[in-house]
């Protein structure tokens, strides 16, 4: 796991590093110049773009030191309100040093590489005019692109793109990792992110915001099991859903709590003549609705897969929330949280755990809001989601956050290859799973995100994906993840 910084609390952790006297931007732009030096050759032209702040500040060291370095290097430094002594000396190197100046981008040049300076952390509008024009343009010339800190273009804290974006090859992060560069747009447009914490350390780099997820989490020792291990020790898993022509939703979700460990798995389909058994399957077990939401039969309780919003499935919900059962809530269980207060208001007075796992647009149907707002800051949304239902959240899609108010995680791995049908079902049953084996919702929700995601990954390196991999394929993958990862412990 790696420490995630929303601007302000990069910005407080810059004060004090300036005023112990750390030269930041030296430091940053000498690494920026030692990493396209150790990619290019002396022979063809280095691009560097530098824009009105200090990211461009940086850009502008690295340009003098590639020059120091005999690169040839060609300079468009637009804007030059609030440069730093440092940047000023820097410009005044880099032309010493035979630097070409440029004031707009001809229309043939033969760069290796191009140095994004433009804007970092401290984008705070939309790009208008010759800034988007200027990107728009890099993003066609078909040249591997270094981001200084971000791609210009992205916002730091949500991932979101303020007009236009850089697509880089590679982003070099300072002093902490963003959370932008991990969610929504920003993984499409960060290549691969090293960091460079300047010489801080870890006590510099107290108050993070979040934890980005990209490794296997240390909760999977919890799941080593004895030699005298039996099914009983594993937990009972029920799965509730199912409304007419839905069926298959909790038969994924049950498939995959059966495939990531659960010791036994109900499933309960509410649609009239709805299968008593699954063929694919035969160890997963049938019970009427009832019998699922008696109190202390499960560790573990999804609701939603293919639910409905017949007042069959609103008095399951009820019934579940007034049980003391760990709630995995899903799919429909969220659009009817979303559409009955006498609900929500029973969740935010629940006392055992509930996880709710919705993707932008249940997530906005619960905030009340649309689904844009919900994307322009997915912390923040997860956030009020929290607050408001006073439950662990799982917002859904390209980095995925994790959080339970006290805890909060970004997770890294993912990829195309799960915006699939019934992907949704399968996390739900995945993360029921780990519930009944004893982890506590929060190491539930980011374990089985992160093999969720992790799944994914595979998919697209083994050739099921990104292209037609399905949500049965992703449980199966998981548990051989989970398999292997444990195994190895
Ligand atoms: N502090 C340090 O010592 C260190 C800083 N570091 C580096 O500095 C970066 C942060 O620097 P920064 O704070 O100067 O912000 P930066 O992203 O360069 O841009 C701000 C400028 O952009 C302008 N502007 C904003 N939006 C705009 C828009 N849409 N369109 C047009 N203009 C817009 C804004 O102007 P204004 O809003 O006033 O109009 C202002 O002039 C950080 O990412 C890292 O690379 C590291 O080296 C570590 C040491
Ligand atoms: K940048």
């Amino acid at each position: 796991m790696q420490p995630l910084f929303l601007r302000t609390t990069l910005r407080a952790i810059e004060t004090r590093a300036l005023a112990a006297g750390l030269p930041l931007m030296e430091r940053a732009g000498l690494a920026i110049a030692q990493f396209t030096h150790e990619r290019t050759d002396l022979e063809r032209r280095i691009l560097v773009l530098a824009g009105p702040g200090h990211n461009g500040g940086d850009a502008l060291v690295a340009a003098a030191e590639l020059t120091e370095l005999n690169h040839a290097v060609d300079l468009l430094c637009w804007g030059a309100e609030t440069r730093s002594d440092t940047a000023r000396v820097a410009y005044e190197q880099f032309l010493a040093n035979g630097g070409r100046l440029l004031t707009a981008l001809p229309r043939y040049a033969n760069w290796q590489m191009a140095i994004d300076g433009l804007f970092g952390i401290g984008l705070n509008r939309p790009l208008q005019g010759d800034w988007l024009s200027l990107i728009e343009r890099i993003n066609t010339c078909d040249l591997p692109v270094l981001a200084i800190d971000l791609p210009s273009g992205l916002c730091s804290d949500t991932g979101q793109i303020l007009g236009a974006a850089i697509q880089a090859n590679w982003t070099l992060s300072f002093i902490g990792l963003k959370p932008g560069l991990f969610t929504l747009q920003g993984r499409d447009h960060a290549g691969e992110i090293y960091l460079d914490t300047l010489g801080l350390t870890s006590e510099n780099l107290a108050g993070a915001n979040a934890q980005l997820v990209n490794q296997m989490p240390a909760t999977i020792a919890r799941l080593r099991r004895p030699r005298h291990a039996h099914k009983g020790m594993f937990g009972d898993v029920g799965v509730i859903g199912g409304g007419l022509g839905m069926v298959g939703a909790p038969l994924l979700a049950g498939r995959a709590a059966l495939l990531l460990g659960a010791g036994r798995v109900w499933v309960s389909a509410l649609a009239a003549g709805a299968p008593a058994y699954d063929p694919l399957m035969p160890e997963l077990m049938f019970a009427p609705v009832d019998q699922l939401l008696e109190p202390d039969n499960l560790a573990a309780l999804v609701l939603g897969p293919g639910l409905g919003t017949e007042d069959v499935a609103v008095e399951a919900l009820r019934q579940a929330l007034a049980g003391a059962v760990p709630l995995v809530l899903d799919a429909d269980a969220l659009n009817l949280l979303a559409a009955h207060k006498p609900l929500a208001r029973q969740l935010t007075k629940r006392r055992a755990p509930a996880i709710l796992t919705p993707h932008p647009l249940e997530a906005a149907r619960l905030l009340g809001c649309d689904t844009a707002t919900i994307q322009a800051d997915r912390l923040q949304a997860t956030a009020e989601l929290v607050k408001r239902y006073k439950a662990c959240v799982v917002l859904k899609g390209a980095g995925s956050i994790v959080s339970d108010g006290k805890q909060t995680y970004l997770n890294a791995s993912g990829s195309p290859a799960l915006s699939s049908p019934g992907q949704g079902d399968v996390l739900a049953g995945m993360i029921a799973a780990l519930l009944a084996q004893g982890l506590s919702a929060i190491e539930a929700a980011q374990l089985g995100v992160y093999l969720h995601g992790r799944a994914g990954d595979v998919a697209e390196q083994t050739g099921t994906g990104p292209i037609g991999h399905t949500a049965s394929e992703t449980a199966q993958f998981a548990r051989r993840l989970l398999n292997q990862a444990v195994l190895a412990l």
